[in-house]
């Protein structure tokens, strides 16, 4: 298998076939754009046209496009402004966004980055205006600050463990948890973002891999089931998928790089599908770190999925309410700046 795939681009991940059906873009009835999405934030202005809002600048690249820190005309609110591109595979691609946008338009957490609307822009391309985070994504703040202390870790994962109790309450599985689509603000709040490979799993049934849509997730970020399901996926659901990234997000945290793999190793796919199916996901831990921290990566790094730890479990574990019952500077995302 190794030798089959090794010649995919690193850390994107073509996922096998389906081999059960999926709640697709077919299960969404189409929509006429542009969709304004319930619930508004009392006081929030009603954004009526695309034409409202002004660019100010770019924020970032990412796949499927650009995103634009803009401000609405008529009430000076700034938004982030997401742009998607539709010039190869158009259909797929643009399906996709479409079903990004319907989950959008199911989910209101504080624990999730909200959605005022989406638009059809020009020459086809598709934009949503998203609440803006002022300071970024936690992959921009690793950049700057490396490591981070324990204290600071707990408030990522409880803030993650929150947004996930909510989603997976909705059963949405993210399916594409890193540190660039967990996007903080001034007042230290940390928010999930970006839908793209989302998927609504019905009750019962098991994750939905798919590739006939051109779906690809983050491999590095990628659970043992999810990289290889034949040996290790019987059954699963995707849930425990998403509680497997956070642990890698932590450990990087905590770390100060990507932790699976040795510092100067190549991160291709065959390294990292080894790594994280048959390394030990814990090899980084230093000999700092306390029990707590240990034990709860533990409990998200858990190779096997059924024993993996759960959303309600970690947030009731010792490391998580460390956070919230400590008090200091250190505790919390305030102050965090690029
Ligand atoms: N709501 C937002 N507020 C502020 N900055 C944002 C917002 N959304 C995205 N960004 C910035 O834009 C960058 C690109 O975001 P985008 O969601 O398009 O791609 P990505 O998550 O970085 O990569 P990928 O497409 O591989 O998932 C982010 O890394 C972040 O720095």
């Amino acid at each position: 298998m190794v030798r089959e795939r090794r010649h995919q681009q690193a850390l994107e991940l073509l996922l096998p076939p389906p081999p059960y059906p999926i709640l697709g873009p077919e299960f969404f009835p189409c929509y006429p754009l542009p969709v304004l999405l319930p619930p508004f934030e009392s006081g929030s202005p009603r954004i009526e046209r695309l034409s409202d809002l002004e660019k100010l600048a770019v924020l970032g690249h990412g796949n499927g496009g650009t995103v634009y820190k803009v401000r609405h005309r008529q009430s000076s609110a700034v938004y982030a402004l997401k742009v998607l591109r539709f010039d190869r595979d158009a259909t797929a691609l643009r399906e996709r966004a479409a079903h990004e946008a319907e989950i959008l338009k199911r989910v209101d957490s504080p624990f999730v980055v909200r959605c005022h609307g989406v638009f059809d822009g020009h020459c086809g391309d598709l934009c949503f205006v998203m609440e803006y985070m002022d300071v970024g994504s936690l992959h921009d703040v690793l950049r700057v600050r490396r490591r981070m202390a324990e204290k600071v870790v707990a408030g990522v994962a409880r803030r993650v463990l929150e947004g996930l109790r909510y989603l997976h309450g909705m059963r949405i599985v993210h399916r594409d948890v890193k540190p660039s689509n967990l996007l903080v603000n001034g007042q230290g709040e940390m928010k999930i973002s970006d839908f793209g490979v989302s998927r609504v799993v019905g009750v019962g049934s098991k994750d939905p891999i798919c590739m006939d849509d051109s779906y690809v997730g983050t491999c590095a970020y990628m659970s043992p089931e999810r990289l290889d399901p034949d040996s290790c996926g019987d059954g699963y659901d995707g849930f425990a998928g998403d509680v497997w990234a956070l642990g890698v997000v932590l450990m990087e945290c905590h770390v100060g790089r990507f932790p699976l793999i040795s510092a100067g190793q190549r991160p291709d796919w065959a390294t990292l599908m080894w790594a994280i199916c048959f390394g030990d996901p814990l090899m980084e831990v230093g000999e700092t770190a306390s029990p707590e921290f240990e034990s709860f990566v533990g409990r998200c790094l858990e190779k096997d999925w059924r024993r993996r730890g759960s959303v309600l479990e970690l947030l009731n574990h010792p490391f998580v309410n460390w956070c919230s019952s400590t008090e200091g500077p250190d505790d919390d995302l305030h102050g965090w700046d690029k």
